[in-house]
């Protein structure tokens, strides 16, 4: 590992600790508080990017210099120029008036989210003013020292000063396949990075202590290869909706172009034109949805947060309302987090307490931050006094088990401690004796006790690091049991979720006779458990058939857990996962829906999606209900867009074309634009029918298609219908019919939505008063607008009593109809 720049800063693993200090100006006994500062100003945040919220003058230029926009404002200015004062004045007027609308709307409902999102930002914990505490990743300063536990996510480039039995994953980083060593001491070449750890590095097992020598983009490898890199691959919601903007966005620009040039070559006034031309985009392009999506999925991101579930990628709240299997581990979700010490037993299965104690000291001197340590050592306190820590083999989740070597009244002795099957293994013993061990763990397990075994030897010779092979010839020295019964709330949570369509499936590390037992307590199908034994036996496709039947699976290593998420999806499930340990990272990666808990390990919270404050899967449940409702809000959107609104401008190109004037002249069409957005800002706020929330709600392309080609012909028919009544019945002046055809138009688009926005008949589900409210008022200022003097600046005139009944009955009969196709339209395809 050399590199580029040779400044020896930069290769900090080969200097002392002293030396480094030096050149970090610090001590080794952590920097007090106003010290960090000084550094946080002088290093800048411990991130790889500046920080995403963008102030609300970047958000106005940035919308500004789109080209649409950058047209319009030349174009209203040359308006301006050229003698037409009112309408580029309007022009510009409207403009800026969109672009104050959408940057407020964006700005406060997207910086929410984002605050909420930091708000579950990782920890890291370093000394400050003498004490070790939790503080913001970010905020870690060159000199800080850092303590870093099994499961943490490194947060700096930093100099070991002090480990046990620590080792740390960096495939991310440097493709290494496997955890390697870290320990304090001088490297032995410009190469070896043994005393070294890197940023983004996943610690695996152990404990270390270490000074931070480099931060935030001055790190070597940077985040962009590690555990803390976020970029995901968007999902099918998010390509599509990008897709479908372009789609729109590409037969925009082609009609567009077809408008100006046939306008042009027949002679009509070319800045006219143009202006049009312009207007027409502007009306056409959904350059609304990508804004739209975002806004309601962050005010979906603030409601989820209400109801403790927060956003980490706000595109997951669609996967979650799609999410048909939710798998999820054991204990804290489906049992309370924290476990109990039930009974301690001998060799022979009686009452003793040696094991407890023994497994106490284990835990308090070289435990991990588990359930089961913490349990071991609240059920006996005190038992590690008089007993020193010597040497470690830290808890690996495949061996699953882990030895202490530690020195105390009894001499020198190696304590094991670790699941039975994997102890006794290990146990000089007989086959019926281990025989007659596991029997005893299966009855503790079906009196719903969970086990570990403990086992020791006396240590000879001197203290050194323990080696796996030092875990031989071991006596069994007895069982710590625990009470981990399933949470009162288990089994009703489990059912509403089941009742949503989504099933729950157990991927635990634990005994497959303890997940049997507490399957059927929660009401899950506990007749098939697989083991992690079964599961390696079995080829993909056979696995991807057994995970649909099984609902329970016991004793998977870590890599298990994420193929079985790997085998549900490649059966088509949406599938969701619920953990929080390191052994539950990779899965957590693989599934299309992360979910952990807050207070998990770090490389569990990183590889999630959204973080429960509460760990509760009735949580779970409330969260997929705001997820739907937040997908069926977006979906009213693009069902707008793809109806009406489309419809309308279609037409209007159309009718360009055919007619000798101006169907729309270009500040009515930036006003009928300007009033429809207006009118669709309450959207985001609309209550979604129980029908619309009750199942699983997958994203469909071609149900989207399969709605646009039934209702947006539907639109354009009554616009046909309209252009016809005024020009034949009314013998409409272009002035009026630009009046009355603006109304027409106003009126399809804004009222449509209450027909669109629900499955059933509108008047059973009524809208949000929020939504009424915002398309009503676009609706009423559309409607007075023509007979206002403001009116005249536009080019309105008053239409006859005569027309405007006409066009209220065409109104009446679109919306009959558009309700009378609605059930075609939206008609599930046989996409399903
Ligand atoms: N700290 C520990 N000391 C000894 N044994 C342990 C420890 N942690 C885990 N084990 C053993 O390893 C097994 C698997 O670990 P664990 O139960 O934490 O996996 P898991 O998949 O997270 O399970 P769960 O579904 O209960 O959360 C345990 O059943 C236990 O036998
Ligand atoms: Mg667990």
């Amino acid at each position: 590992m050399t590199e580029a720049s040779g400044n020896p800063a930069s290769q900090f693993w080969r200097l002392s600790a002293d030396a480094l200090c030096k050149q970090l100006g610090c001590g080794l006994q952590g920097l007090v508080t106003t010290e960090a500062a000084a550094r946080l100003a002088r290093y800048g945040r411990n991130s790889d990017a500046p920080p995403r919220i963008e102030g609300a003058m970047r958000a106005i230029l940035r919308r500004l210099f789109e080209p649409l926009s950058l047209i319009l404002l030349v174009a209203g200015v040359i308006s301006m120029l050229t003698g037409d004062d009112i309408g580029g004045l309007i022009i510009v007027l409207i403009l800026t008036l969109s672009i104050g609308l959408d940057t407020i709307q964006e700005g406060h409902a997207v910086r929410a989210a984002e605050i909420l999102r930091r708000s579950v930002a990782l920890k890291a914990e370093v000394r400050r003013d003498g004490a070790f505490c939790q503080i913001d990743v970010e905020e870690v300063v060159p000199g800080d020292i850092l303590r870093i536990r099994a499961g943490d996510i490194i947060p700096a480039d930093a100099l070991i000063l002090e480990s046990t039995a620590f080792t740390a994953a960096e495939a991310a980083l440097t493709g290494e396949p496997y955890p390697v060593q870290k320990r304090a001491g001088a490297a032995g070449g410009p190469d070896d990075t043994s005393n070294a750890l890197f940023r983004g590095a996943v610690a695996q097992t152990g404990e270390s202590i270490a000074l931070a020598a480099r931060t935030g983009r001055d790190t070597v490898f940077g985040a962009a290869a590690s555990a803390l890199a976020e970029a995901q691959a968007p999902s099918p919601f998010d390509r599509d909706l990008r897709e479908f903007g372009l789609v729109i966005a590409r037969a925009t620009l082609a009609l567009v172009l077809v408008v100006l040039t046939i306008r042009v070559l027949f002679g009509r006034p070319v800045l006219d034109s143009l202006l049009f031309a312009v207007a027409l985009a502007v009306g056409l392009t959904p350059e609304l949805l990508p804004m739209i999506t975002t806004v309601t999925l962050s005010r979906g991101a603030l409601r989820m947060a209400g109801r403790k579930v927060i956003v980490k990628r706000l595109a997951a709240i669609h996967d979650l309302g799609a999410m048909t299997v939710l798998c999820t581990d054991k204990t804290g979700t489906l049992t309370s987090a924290e476990i109990t010490l039930a009974k301690s037993l001998d060799a022979g299965g009686n009452e003793d307490a040696r094991a407890a104690r023994l497994g106490a000291i284990a835990a308090a001197l070289g435990g991990d931050r588990g359930s089961l340590d913490a349990a071991l050592i609240a059920g006996c306190a005190d038992a590690a006094q008089g007993w020193t820590l010597a040497g470690r083999q830290a808890f690996d989740f495949s061996r699953r088990l882990g030895s202490v070597l530690t020195s105390g009244p009894e001499g020198m002795l190696l304590i094991v401690k670790g699941a039975p099957e994997a102890v006794l293994d290990l146990c000089t013993m007989d086959d019926g004796a281990r025989a007659a061990a596991m029997a005893r763990v299966r009855q503790l397990a079906t009196e719903g006790l969970r086990s570990v075994a403990i086992a020791s030897r006396r240590w000879m010779g001197a203290t050194r690091e323990v080696e796996t092979e030092d875990e031989t010839d071991l006596t069994f020295e007895g069982y710590c049991a625990f009470a981990d019964p399933p949470k009162s709330t288990a089994a009703a949570a489990i059912a509403r979720l089941a009742s949503g369509g989504i099933k729950l499936k157990i991927l635990s590390g634990d005994d497959p006779v303890v997940v049997k037992r507490l399957a059927g307590l929660v009401g899950l199908n506990a007749e098939r458990v697989l083991s992690g034994r079964d599961i390696a036996e079995l080829s993909d496709e056979a696995l991807a058939v057994r995970v649909q039947s099984t609902d329970a699976f016991g004793r998977l290593a870590p890599d298990q857990k994420s193929r079985i998420v790997k085998a549900l999806q490649a059966s088509g499930e949406v599938v969701g996962f619920l953990g929080d340990g390191i052994n539950d990272a990779p899965a957590l990666k693989a599934a299309d829906i992360g979910l952990s808990v807050e207070g998990a390990t770090g490389v569990a919270q990183a590889a999630a999606d959204m973080i429960l404050l509460a760990s509760d899967l009735e949580v779970v449940a409330d969260g997929v209900e705001e997820g739907r409702r937040t997908f069926a809000n977006i979906l009213k959107y693009v069902r707008m867009g793809a109806s009406s609104n489309f419809g309308n401008m279609l037409s209007m190109a159309i009718a360009s074309i055919a007619l000798p004037f101006l169907p729309m002249l270009p500040t009515q069409i930036l006003l009928n634009n300007l009033l429809y957005d207006l009118s669709e800002l309450g959207i985001p706020f609309d209550r979604v029918s129980a029908q619309a929330t009750a199942q699983p709600q997958v994203w469909s392309m071609s149900r989207l298609v399969r709605f646009a080609a039934i209702m947006g012909p539907l639109s354009s028919v009554f616009d046909f219908l309209t252009f016809g009544a005024l020009l034949v019945l009314f013998k409409a002046s272009p002035d009026e019919f630009r009046t009355a055809w603006f109304i027409e138009s106003m009126a399809t688009q804004i009222l449509v939505i209450f027909i669109i926005r629900t499955n059933g008949r509108p008047w059973r589900n009524r809208p949000d008063p929020v939504l009424s409210a915002s398309s009503l008022i676009a609706l009423l200022v559309a409607m007075i607008a023509p007979f206002t003097p403001v009116g005249a600046w536009f080019g309105f005139v008053v239409p006859p009593p005569l027309m405007l009944a006409g066009i209220t009955a065409l109104v009446v009969v679109y919306l009959a109809c558009a309700e009378l196709l609605k059930p075609l339209a939206i008609r599930a395809g046989r996409d399903g």
